[in-house]
């Protein structure tokens, strides 16, 4: 055996801290090469790099030390995956598309969802967001944009971009305070619109901020979205931590694998000394996780500074970057890059599924 290929089987085994599979089952093993003066090694990721590199790398380099005293140099580069969802119809240009659900309203789901898009975007990825709360949509006022959409020439819905993030709201279409009384049917008809009768371009992930509980909008995307994976917010309260366990349930029955739960308001950190105060108790979205056997993907404090809502119309993950130094800031984008990375890395590794109720599954 070569010196080569030992050097080569000897990185594939290397686990990758973010998706916890190893480089030879990733495909992200491209190259590694013993020269005279250094260790060339070249990978390419399933996913942002900037998400995972910094600890890949730490573990790539140990185990060079380990087979060598020359130095590492390390190459990265990025080709999301898709992961593929059988029976369903794709949306063109869309490589994932994520759920991010909540048993209960007001937890959060539109702040982690809304954030969670500026981290991915932040990180290199081509985003999009569907706000499909047809009756509250909330994402238009997050960014603080009351723009219309409009059609192209081949009639589709060209969405409203944000800070580079694509995004498509019926708060997009309708006048600021009007009110929509639509059945069924209607809503599914609309939700149809607004997957494939919309020119999404590229897009690496297509985040759709569900409304909160398993009503008809639910039912009508679980039916007609190719959804990937799906993430659930819940914060500590314990009623709403009950609630989590119904959207668990509906994407089980459907097929969608859950990748995870996210704690949001999980404690309040002074923006002073970075203290936290565990005011609804601690650790029971962890215990929650591990008792439905789903990632746990991380704790969101709670902040007078998250509220986008609160006039700026900016997101904190914008902020993180025009002002970092404000107190507190760098402690939130931190929270919220983790949660990101880690649905990232839980997406790689989920099972493509053969997902109940095809497109057609419902007439409209
Ligand atoms: N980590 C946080 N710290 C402080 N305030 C927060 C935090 N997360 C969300 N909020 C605030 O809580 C309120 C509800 O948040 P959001 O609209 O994101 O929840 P939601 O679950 O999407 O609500 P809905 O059920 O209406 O869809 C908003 O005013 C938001 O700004």
């Amino acid at each position: 055996m070569s010196q080569e290929n030992t050097l080569h089987e000897t990185l594939a085994a290397v686990i990758d801290p973010l998706t916890e599979w190893s480089l030879g089952d990733q495909g992200s093993l491209v190259c590694a090469e013993e020269r005279d003066d250094e260790v060339r090694v070249t990978l390419d990721l399933p996913y942002p790099s900037l998400l995972g590199e910094a600890a890949l790398r730490a573990a790539v380099e140990a185990r060079v030390r380990t087979f060598t005293t020359k130095p590492p140099r390390l190459s990265f580069s990025q080709t999301v995956k898709a992961v593929p969802v059988p029976g369903k119809q794709k949306i063109p240009g869309v490589a994932n598309l994520i759920a991010i659900a909540s048993g209960k309203g007001g937890v959060g789901k539109s702040t982690v969802t809304v954030n969670t898009a500026m981290a991915l975007q932040q990180a290199g990825a081509r985003v999009g967001i569907l706000d499909c709360d047809l009756y509250g949509p909330s994402v238009p006022a997050m960014f603080g944009v009351e723009e219309q959409m409009v059609a192209n020439r081949e009639k589709k819905l060209v969405p409203v971009d944000v800070y580079g993030i694509k995004m498509v709201s019926m708060g997009f279409l309708m006048a600021r305070h009007q009110a929509l009384s639509w059945r069924g049917p209607m809503l599914h008809k609309m939700l149809s619109q607004f997957l494939f009768g919309v020119d999404w371009g590229t897009l690496d992930y297509l985040l759709l901020d569900l409304p909160p509980g398993t009503g008809d909008v639910q039912l009508s995307l679980t039916q007609l979205a190719p959804m990937a994976g799906a993430a659930l917010v819940t914060t500590p309260q314990k009623v709403a931590l009950r609630d989590v366990m119904r959207g668990l349930e509906m994407f089980k029955d459907v097929g969608v694998p859950v990748l995870g739960l996210v704690e949001n308001m999980s404690y309040y950190a002074c923006p002073c000394c970075d203290e936290r105060t565990y005011v609804f108790g601690r650790d029971g979205g962890k215990r929650l996780a591990k008792r439905y056997e789903i990632p746990f993907l991380g704790e969101v404090p709670m902040s007078r500074r998250v509220p986008s809502a609160l006039g700026s119309g900016e997101p904190l993950m914008l902020r993180a970057q025009t002002d970092a130094a404000e107190p507190g800031v760098a402690t939130l984008a931190a929270a919220f890059r983790d949660v990101s990375a880690r649905l990232i890395g839980r997406l790689v590794v989920a099972e493509p599924r053969f997902a109940v109720g095809g497109p057609d599954a419902m007439e409209v």
